[in-house]
């Protein structure tokens, strides 16, 4: 499913409307049929429901809704707070509404309703919000009874992530052809509640220049009946210091229970015993260093290279001057997959070879938190959260790298310009090391050939459905990487066999 900005649904609509030929109040009746269904289906009790419409096309879905209740015996009342004097569909609606003796409240009710529906601004809206409308906003908050938006839960952006204040907070958003950025991402899309995308009949080439996508479709590469370890892909996951074992021992376990066919950990010699009672289906190969990896390791990992099928470095590495010449020689040396995780990155931006990215040939991965990007790009955390993948797109694109950049939803953007969002995972998954389970997740996709972008959009999915298992298995205050990368196996059957409830649900 594609997610939309304001002016592509705009040009979308046009498109539908100018070249396909689709006129706009047959767009409008199915978005309001659509909107009815969802009502119907997710609050059957609801049957005293105020409609509160305002003067664009969010407010004509809204009093076409109107027109459906009323005809199919609901108690249904409307407002039109922001002024009766409407224009094009919209007034269209309203003339229908009241020519069947259907006209507006003329004064706020004080109550007596099973639900509201907000239908003041959509697409069109452009913040902030003006005093008039801002009122008529925190009266619907204030009601304390369930609140459906028509599109967009009025006083949000289409566009943006951030909570505009006042805007009104939905337990049911319903949307119209794509979701909208405010629907998916945080903390917008807390605002907007569930999410349903209707189908209007805007065909999807009426959106084909945009590039912006939920991941939804992945695929379980098959395992041939033939298959033996070395096609299945030998992974390197270089990394360790001394306090920081574990996160190389997660990213390996990850590895194993995503399928690699050899899984070898490069870690300082001075605690390769760690690594040797710890691991049993992975090898370790002990490089020089007592702490932490010395500079000498370097050479001594470019010299494996034909070994391995994919590289990723800087989980539990540390952050030092050697670590940095060895990330940098990496990236200049290493041929093949290579993907840069925690220290790794930290050392990359110290080390301010940034640059190099731009000069490999195969294909590089980094997957920062937002306090790495930040380190990454110099924005602040909070510019980065409100700018999110606009700015995961800039960053591939500059640097030819793939971006997997995580927060409460995680984005992949590719060099040739195209975002992946993640809905899955759970609050549960803001632990220290499942950032380490995901690194093993993808090295190990990456390890086995597959296309990159498959790699990222099935490890990121896979990851995420795992919180998912966790969480539901154990507790969403218990639950660590480890019990993660154990529900593996289960989020692999879920995803073949096709159990993974959708995050966002259409319909026709
Ligand atoms: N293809 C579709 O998705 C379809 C969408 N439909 C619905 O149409 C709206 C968009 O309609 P539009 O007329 O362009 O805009 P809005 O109704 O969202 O709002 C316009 C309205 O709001 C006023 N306004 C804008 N900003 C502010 C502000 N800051 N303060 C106060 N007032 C503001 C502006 O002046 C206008 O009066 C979309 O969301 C869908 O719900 C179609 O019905 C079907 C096809
Ligand atoms: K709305």
């Amino acid at each position: 499913m594609k997610v939309l900005k304001a002016a592509e649904m705009s040009s979308a609509d046009r498109r539908a409307i100018e070249y396909y030929g689709i006129p706009s109040v047959v767009l409008m009746e199915r978005a309001s049929l659509g909107l009815f269904r969802a009502i119907r289906d997710e609050f059957p009790y609801a049957k005293r429901v105020l409609v509160v419409a305002g003067k664009g096309n969010n407010g004509g879905d809204a009093l076409a809704l109107v027109r459906h209740m009323h005809l199919h015996g609901y108690k249904v009342d409307y407002l039109l707070p922001l002024g009766e004097d409407l224009k094009g569909d919209a007034k269209l609606q309203f003339d229908i509404l009241l020519k069947l003796g259907k006209e507006p409240l003329k004064e706020f009710p004080s109550g007596g309703y099973d639900l509201i529906v907000d239908g003041l601004f959509g697409t069109g809206f452009r913040p902030p919000v003006d005093e008039k409308a801002s009122r008529v906003i925190v009266w619907i908050n204030s009601l304390g009874v369930p609140v459906v938006s028509v599109d967009i839960p009025s006083g949000l952006s289409a566009d943006k992530h951030t909570i505009y204040e006042p805007s009104v907070r939905a337990d049911l958003t319903v949307t119209f052809a794509f979701p909208k950025v405010c629907h998916v991402l945080h903390p917008a899309a807390k605002r907007c509640g569930k999410v349903v995308v209707v189908d209007i009949g805007i065909p999807e080439q009426a959106a084909e220049g945009v590039k912006r996508w939920i991941i939804g479709d992945v695929e379980v590469p098959k395992r041939e009946v033939d298959v033996h370890k070395g096609i299945m892909g030998h992974v390197l996951l270089v990394g360790g210091s001394l306090g920081k074992t574990g996160a190389l021992m997660i990213s390996a376990r990850a590895c194993t229970r995503t399928g690699s066919g050899l899984v070898s950990v490069g870690v300082p010699k001075g605690l390769s015993h760690i690594f040797e009672s710890s691991l049993v289906e992975e090898m370790s190969i002990p490089l020089p260093g007592d702490e932490r990896l010395d500079e000498k390791a370097l050479n001594l990992i470019l010299s494996m290279k034909d070994r391995f099928s994919a590289l990723a470095v800087g989980m539990g590495m540390d952050r030092y001057k050697e670590g940095q010449r060895i990330v940098c020689g990496l990236l200049e040396g290493w041929e093949g997959p290579l993907l840069l995780d925690a220290d790794g990155l930290n050392n990359l931006s110290d080390g301010k070879c940034l640059e190099l990215l731009k000069r490999r040939k195969s294909p590089t991965v980094l997957t920062p938190h937002v306090g790495e990007f930040s380190r990454l790009t110099g924005y602040s955390k909070e510019y980065i959260l409100e700018n999110f993948i606009d700015l995961a797109l800039e960053f591939s694109t500059n640097y030819s790298c793939y971006l997997v950049l995580k927060s409460s939803r995680t984005a992949v953007a590719t060099p040739d310009g195209k975002v992946f969002i993640s809905l899955r995972g759970t609050p549960a998954m803001a632990k220290g090391g499942v950032g380490d389970a995901l690194a093993g997740v993808l090295t190990s996709l990456l390890g086995r050939g597959m296309h990159v972008e498959d790699a990222l959009k099935l490890g990121v999915f896979l990851h995420g459905i795992a919180g998912e298992i966790a969480h539901e298995k154990l507790h969403r205050e218990s639950i660590g990487a480890m019990d993660l990368v154990e529900c593996i196996p289960e989020a692999y059957k879920r995803i073949e066999n096709g159990t993974v409830t959708d995050s966002i649900s259409l319909i026709v």
